[in-house]
Order: structure tokens, then C-alpha cells, then sequence
């Protein structure tokens, strides 16, 4: 199989998504571009849409609305260069571990590096016959990752992989991710509560809320647009501005803001750390969002003609 590099990973253009015809909408209007090769992190409250932004990427379930494109091409044409780890991590509970890693190998014919998927499974020191509902919950995810990147895939969906791990597997595994990013150049999108992890690991952000993206781009862009800022509350005038939020303690003016232009040199501003950025824009749905300008070509869609949808794509449960 070959296809030219995609300059984009995951593009969505109004993407939306609604369960049911008259159900609320879990994503609406979901526009943003993760160049390949990022490790990009998508945060945001419960039910935010993260988890369909995934399945959508993934192939799963169909847009109401817009369109997604997974490395240059449609999702289901994609799904053998995706790997995909669900949020509940399914697997077959009555295989042994052994015959699980058979499974991904007998699913990803062409494409599957089995010393990959072995090691992620040796380094949380799983017994190879042990049954998948024998495990605990962090050494079945340590399996649902050993598939995924057993896989070798270009894209790696990951729906809150580091949920149920204890700290030292969620420090070996990330370490695994980021080599697997480092070596073949694999674009990895994962959510997660935990923003203070995922700030040295992860160069892109998406910040979904109530069904929309807030923010997105690459991290060190999004906190250099941003400042926080204390000044005088009797002087400071934030007028021009865009405030993500602000507050006043006595004399004292406190506030997260887009600066528009050189501020005045009487503030004290600093760059806020990604905690911050996001626990602001959390704490404020009503911030104006940020995300980048479409630009005017679409140069994403370079498939070419032998790169057409692999018949022997996975199932779900082995994703
Ligand atoms: N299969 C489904 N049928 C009906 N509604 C759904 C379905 N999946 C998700 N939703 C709804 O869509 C919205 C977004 O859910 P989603 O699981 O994508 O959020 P999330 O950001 O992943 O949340 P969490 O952080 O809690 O995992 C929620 O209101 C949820 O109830």
C-alpha cells in the first residue's frame, strides 16, 4: 500500500453528530486540522463529545452533519492505518492474552509487527495465558494499547487510555506512546481529564465544550496568543482585549486574555501554563473560541488510487 504523505491527519469541517433524530447534539459544528505526526490531546468536561469526535474519526458511526477526513481519505477506508482504543476497552473475555495478540495478527494481515504489541504486554509482566477476564482493569487497557500499536497504524485514536493505570504503567506506557510517535511518526490523539499530564507529552490541543471546539491548535501557539495578567484594578482598562476571564481581589485586577496588541508596561503578564489556558476556557464557556483560519486550498485529499478501503479492517472489539 502507498500513498503520498497528508499534510493532515484529521480534518473536520463542520462536523456534527446528533444520537437520534430529534436527540440533542453530542458535537456540532466541529472545525479544526491536526497536521500529521502531532500527539494531540483532546480535553474537555463530561460529555463534551470527545468520545464521539473519536468514534466518528474512528470510522464507527456516521456524521449527522459535515464531514471528516482521516489521513487524506474517508474514516471507513481509513480504519487499517487507525488504531483505535475504545473508552471501555473491549476485548473478548474469554481468550487468553496470547490468543487476543493471534487475533490482531489474523485481523491486520500485511501490518502487524508482533514484537511491538509483545513487549507492550511483557512490560506490565502479564501472563500470556492468562484470560482477558482474569485481568484487572489497567492490564486489560495495557492489552486493548499492545493491539493498537501492535498494529503499527499511522493514526492512534485513544479514548482516555491512561484512565484506569497506576502511576508507574501510566508513566511506562505514555513513554511507549511518545517512542511509537518518535520512531514512525505516528499521529496519536488522546483525551484525558488530566491536562497537567498531557502537558509535556502532547504538542496540539483540541478543547471540545458543550459540543464545540473551544480551542485548538499546537500547545505553544495557543499560550503565546494568551497572557495572564495582573494589574491595577483602579487603572487597567482590559477594553480591546479578549477576555477569557478575569477577577478582582481588592486593588487587584487578575485576568486571562488574548492580547490584542502590546500591553501596557505597568501589567505584569505571563504566559499561563496549559492548566491554566484550559481550566480558564473551561471555567468560561462564554469565551470567544480559538481556532485556526480554514485555509484556501484542501490539500488533504491525496489518496492515491491503491490506497482503497481494506476489506480486513478490524472488529470493534479488537480495534
Ligand atoms: N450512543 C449514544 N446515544 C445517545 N447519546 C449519546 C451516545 N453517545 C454519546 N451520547 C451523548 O452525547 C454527548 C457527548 O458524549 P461523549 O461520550 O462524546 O462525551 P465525552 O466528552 O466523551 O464525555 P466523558 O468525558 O464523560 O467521557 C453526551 O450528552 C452523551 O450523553
Amino acid at each position: 500500500m502507498t500513498s503520498r504523505p497528508t499534510p493532515y491527519a484529521l480534518r473536520a469541517t463542520a462536523l456534527g453528530k446528533r444520537f437520534g433524530r430529534r436527540g440533542a447534539w453530542a458535537l456540532r459544528d466541529c472545525s479544526f486540522r491536526l497536521p500529521a505526526g502531532r500527539v494531540c490531546a483532546v480535553v474537555g468536561p463530561n460529555g463534551a463529545g470527545k468520545s464521539t469526535l473519536l468514534v466518528l474519526a474512528a470510522g464507527l458511526t456516521a456524521p449527522s452533519e459535515g464531514d471528516v477526513t482521516v489521513l487524506g481519505t474517508d474514516p471507513a477506508s481509513a480504519r487499517a492505518r487507525v488504531g483505535y482504543v475504545a473508552q471501555d476497552k473491549p476485548l473478548y473475555p474469554q481468550l487468553t492474552v496470547a490468543e487476543t495478540l493471534r487475533l490482531g495478527a489474523d485481523l491486520n494481515p500485511g501490518h502487524w509487527e508482533p514484537s511491538v504489541a509483545e513487549a507492550v504486554v511483557r512490560a506490565g509482566e502479564l501472563d500470556p495465558g492468562a484470560r482477558i477476564r482474569s485481568l484487572s482493569g489497567g492490564q486489560r487497557t495495557r492489552v486493548a494499547l499492545a493491539l493498537a500499536l501492535g498494529k503499527r497504524p499511522e493514526l492512534l485514536l485513544l479514548d482516555e487510555p491512561m484512565a484506569d493505570l497506576d502511576p508507574l504503567a501510566r508513566h511506562e506506557l505514555m513513554g511507549t506512546l511518545m517512542a511509537q510517535a518518535a520512531q514512525y511518526g505516528t499521529t496519536i490523539v488522546m483525551s484525558s481529564h488530566v491536562v497537567a499530564e498531557l502537558e509535556d507529552s502532547c504538542d496540539h490541543l483540541l478543547l471540545v465544550g458543550g459540543g464545540r471546539v473551544r480551542l485548538a491548535g499546537e500547545i505553544d501557539e495557543l499560550i503565546e496568543a494568551h497572557a495572564r495578567v495582573s494589574a491595577s484594578a483602579e487603572t487597567a482598562d482590559l477594553t480591546g482585549h479578549t477576555v477569557v476571564e478575569s477577577r478582582t481581589t481588592g486593588r487587584q485586577l487578575t485576568a486571562l486574555i488574548r492580547p490584542d496588541g502590546p500591553l501596557p508596561a505597568e501589567w505584569r503578564a505571563t504566559p499561563p501554563t496549559l492548566e491554566e489556558l484550559v481550566l480558564a476556557h473551561l471555567r468560561n464557556p462564554q469565551a470567544a473560541p480559538l481556532t485556526p483560519e480554514e485555509p484556501a486550498d484542501r490539500t488533504d485529499t491525496t489518496m492515491t488510487a491503491d490506497t482503497e478501503a481494506d476489506t480486513n479492517s478490524d472488529t470493534e472489539a479488537a480495534a
